[in-house]
């Protein structure tokens, strides 16, 4: 069956009055709304992922406003209505921007899967490939290691440069079995990454909710039982050593992190750091030497920066 979408380019001033418009008056079965501000304030509130705006597509000015109409209504009718229900808000002194109003015809598809159809098996590496839970894959190694995902509402698909530089820092740096912390976890992805690596004990944490959810949903998915969830801000409440700390965070995240490693991380241990902007890496580096760290390798990828970091060789204990 195919739906009617009218598309109305126009200002968030009149939001409230073309949704109420579009529910009551013109019964629509749904609409959606794209507002610039909430793409321009995504990545800090929930991700902690910068958001790059030039890499969206169709980029509201102010308000996208859509409403969906079954595709048997009249859409000659339904623009009209639209032209004039803009002309009236104008009338009345809301700004209406430029109050263009288009119609377009999409099949109606299931919304909660149709962003499957976007995401697709990751082979990573010689060691890791990512895998979506509808997915099929057939490694061409044996012993290439099937990271299972459902990401759900988290960040953490594995498309993203961050996680994959965090991901080859893992399997640089896991040539034996060993206790390690993924601060951040989202989906769950560098925990699970580390258990299926050889990691000896995993403890992933996470401040939100649907990362703690899909987190736990994902290691079920994977079949591990050697990673425990923990909610919480970075290493707060944690106690205990590590042998290798990973964390993929934004930089500003991360600076509270640093005073934390020290009393987390076991002699001889290292930490990776992913989500760095490069314009933030000196920042790190300075609160890195100013805590008796330095960074032993440098991967960068576009303008995302991942860094291995060990103690200096003076602050280990003997
Ligand atoms: C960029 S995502 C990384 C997800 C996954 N580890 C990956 O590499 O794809 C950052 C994650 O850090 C979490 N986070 C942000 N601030 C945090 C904090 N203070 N303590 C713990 N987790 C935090 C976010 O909820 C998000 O899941």
């Amino acid at each position: 069956m195919k739906l009617l979408v009218i598309k109305v380019e126009t200002s968030h001033e009149v939001e409230d009055a073309l949704t109420s418009y579009s529910q009551d008056v013109l019964q629509s079965q749904g609409i959606e709304v794209r507002r610039r501000s909430d793409f321009e304030e995504a990545g800090w509130k929930h991700d902690a992922t910068v958001v790059e705006l030039a890499e969206i597509a169709n980029l509201p000015d102010d308000l996208q406003f859509m409403a969906y109409f079954s595709g048997e209504r009249d859409r000659e009718h339904l623009i009209n209505e639209y032209r004039t229900k803009l002309k009236e808000l104008q009338q009345l002194g809301l700004a209406t921007g430029p109050a263009q109003v288009s119609a377009s015809y999409i099949e109606d598809e299931d919304w909660n899967t149709v962003w499957q159809k976007f995401y697709h098996v990751l082979n990573l590496s010689r060691h890791l490939a990512i895998v979506p839970e509808w997915e099929k894959y057939q490694p061409q190694f044996n012993d290439q290691q099937l990271i299972k995902l459902d990401p759900g509402l988290a960040f953490g698909t594995g498309n993203h440069t961050t996680t994959q530089l965090a991901l080859m820092g893992l399997e640089r740096a896991l040539i034996k079995p060993m206790k390690i912390v993924d601060v951040g976890t989202g989906s769950g992805i560098l925990a699970i990454a580390a258990a299926l690596l050889g990691a000896e004990q995993v403890l992933a944490t996470d401040i939100s909710d649907e990362a703690i959810t899909a987190a736990h949903e994902n290691i079920a998915l994977n079949q591990l039982t050697n990673i425990d969830i923990r909610q919480t801000s970075l290493l707060a409440g944690v106690s205990g050593k590590y042998d290798l700390i990973v964390a993929n965070i934004l930089a500003e995240i991360l600076l509270d992190l640093i005073p934390q490693l020290d009393e987390h991380l076991n002699n001889g241990g290292q930490v990776i750091f992913s989500g760095i902007d490069y314009l933030q890496l000196d920042k790190i580096k300075q609160a890195l030497d100013q805590h008796g760290f330095q960074i032993t390798l440098t991967m960068k990828q576009e303008r995302w920066v991942g860094l291995v970091i060990e103690r200096k060789e003076d602050q280990e204990e003997l």
